[in-house]
C-alpha cells in the first residue's frame, strides 16, 4: 500500500482529514476544465471598486480608497461600498443579483458540494447551504504613475457567509494563513498554512475555522511567470481565485429591489458592468419598467 498522501485521488467516502474541518487537494482541477476556466476569464471585465460611497462614507480618520484589486463576482455581487453581506445584522441591501456560474464552474461546484456535504454535518452544515456566490479575486501588479505596485495579497478577515466556503486557486501559487485574533501589542499566532497551487482546492468550515481564527493570502509567488487573462490596461494578474460562498437566497436582491440609496451608491458600477454584459443591461432595465411600468422597456441583447 502506498502511504497516504495529501495530493492523493482526493478523500474516499470517510473524507479523511489530518486537519479536521480544513480540506486540501493539490490537483482538483482536470486539465481541461483549467483550460476552459482561462477561455472564459479572457471575455470578463473585472471592476474596480471604491470602499465607500455617498450613502456609505469613510470612518472618521478614514478615506475613500481603491480596493486593492479588480474583482468580479458571480450569483451576488456584495459591492465593497454596501459593506459586505455580515449577519446577523447586515444583510440587507448588501447582495446584488449577479450573473450565473458559467457551466465549467457550476460543474466543479457540484463536485464540491458533494465532498461538503460528506465533511461537515450538524450545526457546521446550515439546512439550506449550497455554494450560490463566487468572489473572484484578481491578484497581481497593478499600474500606479507608470510603476507596477504588486497588490498581491489580502489581509486577515473572515468569510462572514454562513457554512463552509471553497477556494479553487489558478496561476502563481499562494500562502494563506489562518490566524488567531489580533491582540494589540501581540503577533497573531499562525494555526495554519498552506500553499494553495495552481488548479487546487480549500474547502475549510466550522468553528475553528470560520469562526474562531482569520484568515490572510500572506504573499503569491513570481517564480512560475504565470500570466491570466483577461488583459487589464493597468493590472497584470498573476493569479485568480474564486471563493464559493452561501448566502441564503432570501439576502440575495434584485438591483431593482435595493433601496434607493443603495441603487444611487452601485448604478455607476452596474451601469460598468452592463457595458460587457447583457445579463447586467437587463437588470438596469427592469429597474426603468418598475419604476416606469407604463413605459415598457426594449429586451436587451
Ligand atoms: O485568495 C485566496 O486564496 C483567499 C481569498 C479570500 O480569503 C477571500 O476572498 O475572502
Ligand atoms: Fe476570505
Amino acid at each position: 500500500m502506498p502511504p497516504p498522501s495529501r495530493y492523493g485521488r482526493g478523500p474516499g467516502p470517510k473524507v479523511r482529514q489530518r486537519t479536521p474541518g480544513h480540506h486540501y487537494n493539490g490537483s482538483f482541477l482536470p486539465a481541461a476544465d483549467r483550460a476552459e476556466i482561462l477561455t472564459w476569464l479572457a471575455t470578463l471585465k473585472p471592476l474596480w471598486e471604491e470602499r465607500y460611497s455617498k450613502h456609505f462614507p469613510p470612518p472618521p480618520g478614514q478615506t475613500q480608497r481603491r480596493l486593492l484589486r479588480p474583482v468580479y463576482w458571480l450569483g451576488n455581487w456584495q459591492f465593497a461600498c454596501l459593506d459586505y453581506y455580515r449577519p446577523p445584522k447586515g444583510v440587507k441591501d448588501r447582495c446584488v443579483r449577479a450573473e450565473p456560474f458559467p457551466p465549467v464552474l457550476q460543474r466543479q461546484v457540484e463536485k464540491i458540494e458533494a465532498l461538503a456535504r460528506r465533511m461537515f454535518r450538524g450545526p457546521d452544515m446550515p439546512p439550506r447551504w449550497h455554494l450560490n456566490t463566487c468572489l473572484v479575486n484578481f491578484y497581481g501588479s497593478r499600474l500606479e504613475d507608470g510603476r507596477w505596485v504588486d497588490t498581491a495579497r489580502v489581509g486577515e478577515h473572515k468569510d462572514f457567509e454562513p457554512g463552509p466556503v471553497a477556494s479553487l486557486s489558478l496561476g502563481e501559487r499562494a500562502l494563506i494563513q489562518f490566524v488567531t485574533s489580533t491582540r494589540p501589542g501581540e503577533r497573531d499566532a499562525v494555526v495554519l498554512e498552506q500553499w494553495l497551487d495552481d488548479g487546487s482546492l480549500e474547502l475549510f468550515g466550522g468553528v475553528q475555522w470560520k469562526e474562531q481564527t482569520f484568515h490572510r493570502v500572506q504573499r503569491v509567488d513570481t517564480r512560475e511567470g504565470h500570466v491570466l487573462p483577461p488583459e487589464l490596461p493597468d493590472f497584470q494578474t498573476r493569479r485568480v481565485n474564486f471563493t464559493f460562498r452561501y448566502v441564503p437566497d432570501e439576502h440575495v436582491i434584485p438591483f431593482a429591489k435595493l433601496s434607493p440609496e443603495a441603487r444611487e451608491d452601485v448604478r455607476p458600477y452596474m451601469r460598468t458592468l452592463a457595458e460587457s454584459s447583457a445579463f447586467f443591461r437587463a437588470e438596469l432595465a427592469r429597474e426603468q419598467s418598475e419604476s416606469n411600468p407604463s413605459s415598457p422597456q426594449t429586451p436587451a441583447r
